[in-house]
């Protein structure tokens, strides 16, 4: 997350950090969102390779233990079918995680809420993306837990021709495009938008520009989670 600041600790108890096997530890790599106790949504991007990957729920600071986190494995990775990792721009950038056993939901491991099938929210509605991802292009991940607020940018504003044109489609919602924004370690994680008082997970962070995350008018670029609720339930139910 470029700008922002950090987040008080488990004050986004669904997001989740997505860890690979490397050597004898474990890295992050992406951040999630907790949608059933054993299921974990991600971005597509993140998790195709062929990795040793574990979930971390209740996590701040990925370099202590607070004693509140819960390391969970992943029993399943389902990638959406039409993902392809050559074009992000094709969308499809989603994927569910079954996780092998199920979490315990407590103050700090919550699920996230996901919006209704198709809602489209306005320009200007109040999101925060959440992650632990560099915190400046070519920087370094974050240690803590960080939140930008990074507006909803309405689709006729992200498509016209000086922000990011055809290459974002109605499969995807904008969020920022100003000094804040996501970047790498942040895929995957959630943008969280506030609806009736409530947050809920509207978006999966996928793309931001190649020539530096928070460049103006590049908004950060989010899988709409409305898009693919019926996929979801589909794959949770196929299990
Ligand atoms: C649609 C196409 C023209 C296109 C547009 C933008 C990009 N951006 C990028 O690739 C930049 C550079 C480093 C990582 N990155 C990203 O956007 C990465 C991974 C994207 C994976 C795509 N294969 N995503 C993130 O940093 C984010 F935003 F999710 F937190 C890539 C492709």
């Amino acid at each position: 997350v470029v700008g922002g600041d950090v987040a008080k600790p488990n004050s986004w108890p669904w997001q989740i950090s997505l860890q690979y096997r490397s050597g004898s530890s474990y890295r992050h790599t992406c951040g999630g969102t907790l949608i059933a106790k054993d299921w974990v949504m991600t971005a597509a991007h993140c998790v195709d390779s062929s990795r040793t990957w574990r979930v971390v729920i209740g996590e701040h600071d990925l370099n202590s233990n607070s004693g509140r986190e819960q390391v969970m494995t992943v029993k399943t990775v389902h990638i959406h079918k039409l993902w392809d990792s050559s074009n992000v721009a094709n969308g499809f950038d989603i994927a569910l995680m079954h996780l092998t056993s199920e979490a315990t939901l407590t103050a700090y491991a919550q699920l996230g809420s996901l919006p209704p099938k198709g809602q489209i929210l306005p320009h200007n509605n109040l999101c925060y993306i959440t992650g632990w991802g560099v915190t400046s292009t070519g920087g370094s991940i974050s240690s803590q837990l960080k939140q930008a607020y990074l507006p909803m940018v309405g689709h006729k504003t992200c498509t016209s021709s000086s922000w990011w044109g055809s290459t974002v489609s109605d499969t995807m919602v904008c969020g920022g495009g100003g000094a804040e924004s996501g970047c790498n370690g942040d895929s995957g994680g959630p943008l969280n938008c506030l609806v009736d008082g409530k947050y809920s997970v509207h978006g999966i962070a996928s793309f931001v520009s190649g020539y530096g995350c928070n460049t103006p008018r590049k908004p950060t670029v989010f899988t709409r989670v409305s898009a693919y609720i019926d996929w979801m339930n589909m794959t949770q139910q196929r299990g």
